[in-house]
């Protein structure tokens, strides 16, 4: 019988990975499912968790229970665990599915991931359908992005909405995603764009007044913004997404229309794709990897064509 790996943060949603995580330890037992499930401590063990449910308990498939900080980082256990195996080891690769129990929960919406926890179990059980996918290297951080990684306003946003109260607040009361739209509120309000310099395969382009520069792997971010509509995970080519103006003003029909991904015509926002994407900026800008804080710029990211193994829903027609 195959050994089913879980991490559960059970933090994620303010406590939501907790609950989750009991109701679906229930049916998992009351259906004899053989499964190892790890239950974080800290920020950043779900990565070593995932080498070790992979390395020692031989597992083939990693359920997490948790919001997108979660999925990166077992993916990137995931991917560091495969990129250091043996050219011999001919074992499948490890799949990653997930439940959803954050606040953000992008990841689950890209692959169709419903939020009933029994459903998103089901799916991950029958693993019907499974992707290969991008990763996106950021080569300073020895880290990889199953999402997004943007830096600028965004960044901001992913460090406040991380560090604020009110993220707690309205999980509590199931309105999770609302916090970040507090955040770009505040951030709005408040954010001095700068010069960056933006190089796409080997192409610059200098960047006045720019707000930010996000490299795509699906089309959301930020609680279901749809930053990048054109983005996939499968196309081995990342987008890249710029908004850049002078005025703050000019910038709220962006804010009001970017949810439904029908902000892509608005002159302040254009569109790259590329493999090797290079972000130098004239004073160091907040970068955000899935929505986690993660360091400022410079930034030099990579896309890694078909990565890793995501089981997703049945792709709707
Ligand atoms: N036991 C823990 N104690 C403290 N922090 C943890 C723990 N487990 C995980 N974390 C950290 O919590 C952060 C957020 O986790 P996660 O993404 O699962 O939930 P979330 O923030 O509620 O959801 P989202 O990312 O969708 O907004 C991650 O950076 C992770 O490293």
């Amino acid at each position: 019988m195959e050994l089913i790996g879980i991490i559960v943060n059970p933090l994620s949603g303010n406590g939501r990975g907790s609950h989750i995580w009991g109701e679906v330890q229930a049916y998992l037992q009351e259906n004899h499912i053989a499964y190892l499930a790890k239950l974080t401590t800290h920020a950043g063990e779900a990565t070593q968790l995932a080498i070790t449910l992979i390395q020692t308990h031989h597992v083939q498939r990693i359920i997490i229970i948790g919001g997108d900080g979660t999925v990166h980082e077992a993916a990137c256990g995931i991917w560091q665990y495969q990129k250091h195996q043996n050219s011999n080891d001919s074992s499948p690769d490890c799949a990653i599915a997930v439940i959803p129990a954050g606040t953000g929960n992008d990841f689950a919406k890209a692959y169709g991931i419903p939020n009933h926890p029994l459903e998103a179990l089901h799916i991950a059980l029958h693993a019907a359908y499974t992707l290969q996918i991008d990763l996106l290297q950021a080569s300073q951080m020895q880290q990889v992005a199953v999402n997004s990684i943007g830096a600028g306003f965004d960044g901001m946003v992913a460090k406040i909405t991380n560090e604020a109260s009110y993220k707690k607040f309205l999980n509590r009361l199931g309105l999770g995603k609302l916090s970040y739209f507090i955040s770009i509120l505040r951030v709005f309000a408040t954010y001095q764009p700068s010069t960056a310099w933006l190089e796409v395969d080997g192409l610059i382009t200098k960047l006045p007044n720019m707000w930010l520069a996000a490299v795509a792997n699906i089309p959301f971010y930020g609680g279901a913004i749809q930053i990048c509509p054109v983005a996939s995970p499968t196309d081995g080519i990342a987008d890249v997404v710029v908004i850049q103006s002078k005025s703050r003003l000019r910038l709220l029909p962006v804010l009001f229309t970017v949810y439904q991904g029908k902000h892509t015509q608005h002159p302040a926002v254009s569109f790259y794709k590329g493999k090797s994407i290079s972000i130098q900026t004239e004073h160091p800008l907040l970068v955000q990897a899935d929505g986690e804080f993660a360091g400022s710029t410079p930034l030099q990211i990579e896309l890694i064509p078909a990565a890793i193994t995501v089981i997703r829903a049945k792709p709707t027609a």
